[in-house]
């Protein structure tokens, strides 16, 4: 079903419309909607590629015939970006308009609804743009804003390590996702340098993927079995609770970026220089691997990963309250001044 959502639109429209275009639009919309809630009680099963029009306001820049958004016929895959355990990410280029956007591909019996209805519960700037979702054969296809600065973890491939700097610059957009994401009470499940994205001059980052994602009980609790299906995010960045399969809250989300940080500023996950797979007895067991912070980091930064790495998730800091002893960190740095791609840094 190719649905491009309104907010999809605002982010790809072209120039702006006029104000009679706009008028017109709205009319359309107010139409679309009468006419999405009689549709609503007819279509209770969504056969493929049919059924449900386009969003109120199409997305200006995917240009769906007949309700079909096929590869091959609407759109045309340009290059391979990404593959995953979950599926397959490419850059895809509309036929009629030659507007590129990124598009996940998976198969249709590991697609989770959560990665796209916790999607649709968030509205940040620090969150990657969906623009749309399509079933088509065995597969769901989502459309989203193509970030050509690609993701963190391969920069950190390419530069062997961060300096401490631009990984505290990193942290704090990801903190404030983070903070977004749990004041609506959704948690990511898999944050990690793989799921953030960078703007072509690495300025800005964007979380993304939010296929192991879930929205938490009014609790603030998850309220799925902890073996749940598809919810195991990244051993490396799994939280002592959620390896002891205890019920867990936004507090994991936060654990897991203090393994990012440490990530960014080794060149490697933690844990896997001092022990083998699987990690999760020593996850639970062993104490934080605080040891990972290297000598060389400012006491304001270690005390950011010794905030985030707390095992207890009551005692550990909140997304807000690290990110704002990461700004702390990073004035105490002199502020990011180290250049995007600087001398390559031998991983620890
Ligand atoms: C909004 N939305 C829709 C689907 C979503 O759950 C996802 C994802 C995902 C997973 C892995 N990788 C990428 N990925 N996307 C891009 C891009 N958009 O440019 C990308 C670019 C890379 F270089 C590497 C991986 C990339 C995106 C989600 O969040």
């Amino acid at each position: 079903v190719a649905n491009f959502s309104a907010r999809g639109a605002s982010a790809c429209r072209g120039e702006g419309p006029g104000r009679r275009r706009t008028r017109r639009r709205h009319k359309k919309r107010r139409k679309w909607e009468r006419r999405r809630g009689e549709r609503e009680r007819e279509c209770s099963s969504i056969p493929e590629q049919e059924s449900c029009p386009p969003a109120p306001i199409q997305a200006q820049n995917l240009k769906p015939v007949n309700y079909e958004y096929k590869e091959g016929h609407e759109y045309t895959v340009c290059s391979h970006i990404q593959n995953g355990a979950f599926g397959e990410v490419y850059c895809v280029k509309d036929n009629s308009t030659g507007f590129q956007c990124a598009a996940k591909r998976i198969p249709l019996d590991r697609f989770r609804s959560e990665e796209v209805s916790s999607w649709s519960a968030l509205n940040s700037s620090r969150i990657v743009q969906l623009y749309g979702a399509v079933r088509e054969d065995a597969f769901v296809t989502l459309f989203m804003e193509l970030k050509k600065g690609g993701s963190l973890a391969q920069l950190i491939r390419e530069s062997g390590r961060l300096p401490q700097d631009r990984a505290l610059f990193y942290q704090e957009q990801v903190l404030e996702a983070l903070e977004h994401l749990h004041s609506r009470r959704v948690l990511h499940r898999d944050v990690k340098a793989d799921n953030v994205l960078l703007s072509q001059d690495g300025e800005k980052a964007f979380l993304c993927d939010f296929g192991h994602s879930e929205k938490l009980g009014l609790n603030g609790k998850s309220q799925v079995p902890p073996t749940g299906a598809g919810l195991q995010g990244t051993e490396t960045h799994m939280a002592p609770e959620v390896v002891l399969g205890e019920g867990c809250s936004s507090q994991a989300d936060v654990w897991s970026s203090c393994c990012m940080m440490l990530h960014m500023l080794n060149g490697c996950h933690p844990w896997t220089r001092y022990y083998t797979h699987p990690l999760c007895l020593k996850i639970a067991n062993e104490p934080p691997p605080i040891k990972e912070i290297p000598a060389t980091c400012n006491p304001c930064t270690a005390d950011v990963i010794k905030m985030g790495l707390e095992k207890d998730p009551i005692k550990r800091a909140l997304a807000a309250e690290l990110r704002a002893k990461v700004k702390e960190a990073l004035k105490q740095v002199g502020g990011l001044r180290s250049p995007l791609k600087g001398p390559y840094q031998e991983p620890a």
